[in-house]
C-alpha cells in the first residue's frame, strides 16, 4: 500500500482559507471523503497528485513531496474528475487512452496491447474509433477511468465521479471502482458508495471533523448536515 501524508496542511485562495491544519495519513485500500459543498474536499483531493499545492505544510505520497516531485507523483496517482469532458484531450476514444502512455517509454506494440486491454475491460472496444466528445455521459466517465488506469497508477483519486451521471451509470461506475486493484480515494456525495470502504474522512470548514469506519463517520456527517 502507498502512504499519503498531510502534515499541517493549509490552503488559501487569495484571502479565503479553504483548508487549515490538516494532518492525515492514508494507507487503506478504500478511503472516502465527504463534506458539504465548499468544505474543501476537492482542494484536499487535488493535493494528492499536486494539481493544487499547499500554501502551508506538506503533502507526500510514499515520501515524495507533491509540490517538488509533481511528475513522479502523477505517475503514481491517477485523478478522475467529476466532469469527464475536462479530462478528454484527444479526438478519438483510443487516442485519448493512448495519450496517457505518451511518456511511459513503452514500445508501440506493448502500448497498443495495454490500450486494447483497458478498452475491452471498460466495454469501450467497439467505440475505440469514435469521437470521444460524442460519447454519452456514462461512456465518457468510463473513458476517463480507462485513460487513468492504462497508466497503471498505484492510487486512483476520484472527485465526485458519479455526480453527473444517472442512477444506472452511477451504479456502473461504482461497480468498476469496486473491482479496481488500486488504492482508492473517492470524494462523493453518494454516501452509499462509501459504505463498504475501509475509512471515511469528514471535512467541514476546511478541517477534518470526523475520521472513522464508514458507519460512524457517515453518521457523524449526517448529524452535521442535519
Ligand atoms: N480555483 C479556485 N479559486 C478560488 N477559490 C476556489 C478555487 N477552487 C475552490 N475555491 C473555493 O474554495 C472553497 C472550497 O472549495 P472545494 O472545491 O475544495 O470544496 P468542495 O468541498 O469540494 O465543494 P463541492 O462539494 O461543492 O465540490 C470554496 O469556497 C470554493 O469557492
Amino acid at each position: 500500500m502507498s502512504v499519503i501524508r498531510f502534515d499541517g496542511v493549509g490552503h488559501r485562495y487569495g484571502d479565503e482559507t479553504v483548508l487549515d491544519g490538516v494532518d492525515l495519513e492514508l494507507a487503506e485500500r478504500r478511503v472516502g471523503i465527504v463534506g458539504a459543498n465548499g468544505s474543501g474536499k476537492s482542494t484536499l483531493a487535488r493535493m494528492i497528485n499536486g494539481l493544487v499545492t499547499p500554501t502551508s505544510g506538506t503533502v507526500t505520497v510514499d515520501g515524495l513531496d507533491v509540490a517538488r516531485h509533481g511528475r513522479e507523483v502523477r505517475r503514481r496517482v491517477g485523478f478522475v474528475f467529476t466532469d469527464a469532458d475536462t479530462q478528454i484531450v484527444m479526438p478519438t476514444v483510443r487516442e485519448d487512452v493512448a495519450f496517457t502512455l505518451r511518456r511511459h517509454r513503452l514500445d508501440p506494440g506493448t502500448a497498443a496491447a495495454r490500450v486494447d486491454a483497458v478498452l475491452e475491460r471498460f466495454g469501450l472496444a467497439d467505440l475505440a474509433d469514435r469521437p470521444a466528445h460524442r460519447l454519452s455521459g456514462g461512456q465518457k466517465q468510463l473513458l476517463a477511468l480507462a485513460s487513468v488506469l492504462v497508466g497503471e497508477p498505484a492510487i486512483v483519486v476520484a472527485d465526485e465521479p458519479t455526480t453527473l451521471l444517472d442512477a444506472r451509470n452511477a451504479r456502473r461506475i461504482a461497480e468498476h471502482f469496486a473491482t479496481l486493484d488500486q488504492q482508492l480515494v473517492v470524494v462523493s456525495h453518494h454516501l452509499e458508495l462509501l459504505e463498504s470502504f475501509d475509512r471515511v474522512v469528514v471535512v467541514e470548514g476546511g478541517r477534518i471533523v470526523a475520521d472513522d469506519v464508514p458507519d460512524r463517520a457517515l453518521d457523524a456527517y449526517r448529524a452535521l448536515i442535519g
